[in-house]
């Protein structure tokens, strides 16, 4: 079953063309990546796919519902069903771990205190932070505050989860305990998820679909799961991102200066 499908979508900042020519589609159950070099345009994509953001052209379709010909009762109805992840984990400083995940079931559902509290209890120790539920943001670690974030993401059960760079800043250990996570949410909810992230393990182990972004060209260059790409991408750029090698030199380049001893 399709949840998203982008159709040939522009995006810009003011005259500024950042990315154009953006077709994609999502299924149940994928971990989609979006990929590309620094500045290519990435988080600008996630900020359109969860309505923050007006395309400058072309369409995106929640379930064959086109967002942006939606009117705002519709819009508002579509969100609810987004799951989001920022990248500092946008927790509440003066909220408890328990209060920022009742937070958004307050919001979103009817359940009352009790209700809410027992389903955010349930999600906390499913992210292995069940004992710290009386915490502050400010007094636990940068992966314990991802994992709360993504508690927060998943506590209404959503069809579609977004994650900016979940895994940044994270020790190795921390990033892979969060990716099984990432898993086991799609396993247990069949959600989507889509993760802009720099982190080439952590693509490679988890997503299974992907798209490319080229800053030079402006549009995707690829599409495909980052494993994929990564043995089989005619791209030089893809290549060359998705397997940590320098890009080749463009022809008659001048070669590199002798590093000084
Ligand atoms: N609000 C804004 N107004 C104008 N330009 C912006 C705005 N936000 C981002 N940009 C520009 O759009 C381009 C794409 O930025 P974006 O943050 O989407 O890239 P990215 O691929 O996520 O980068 P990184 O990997 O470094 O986080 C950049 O050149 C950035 O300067």
């Amino acid at each position: 079953m399709t949840l998203l499908t982008v159709r040939d979508l522009e995006m810009r900042f003011g005259d500024r063309l950042i990315q154009r020519n953006i077709s994609f589609s999502i299924e149940r159950g994928t971990v989609f990546a979006i990929m590309g070099g620094s500045g290519c345009g990435k988080s600008t994509l996630l900020r359109h796919l969860i309505g923050l953001l007006a395309p400058a052209a072309g369409h995106i379709d929640y379930e064959g519902v086109d967002y942006w010909a939606s009117d705002e009762a519709q819009r508002m109805k579509l969100r609810a069903g987004f799951g989001m992840l920022f990248q500092s984990a946008a927790l509440w400083s003066s909220m408890t771990l328990l209060e920022n995940v009742c937070l958004p079931l307050e919001q979103h559902t009817r359940l009352n205190r009790e209700q809410r509290e027992a389903r955010a209890r349930e999600v906390l120790e499913w992210v292995g932070l069940r004992q710290f539920e009386s915490y502050y943001p400010s007094d636990i670690s940068g992966g314990m505050k991802k994992r709360a974030g993504l508690a927060r993401a998943i506590a209404v059960e959503v069809p579609l989860l977004f994650l900016d760079e979940p895994s940044a800043g994270l020790d190795p250990i921390s990033s892979k305990r969060l990716d099984d996570l990432i898993l086991d949410v799609r396993e247990r909810t069949g959600a989507a998820v889509v993760i802009v992230s720099h982190e080439l393990p952590s693509l490679l182990a988890i997503a299974d679909d992907g798209i490319f972004l080229d800053a030079d060209s402006k549009q995707p260059i690829a599409h495909g799961s980052p494993r994929q790409l990564r043995d089989d991408a005619q791209h030089p750029t893809v290549r060359a991102f998705l397997r940590r090698e320098e890009p080749a030199a463009p022809a008659g380049a001048p070669l590199p200066a002798p590093a000084s001893t």
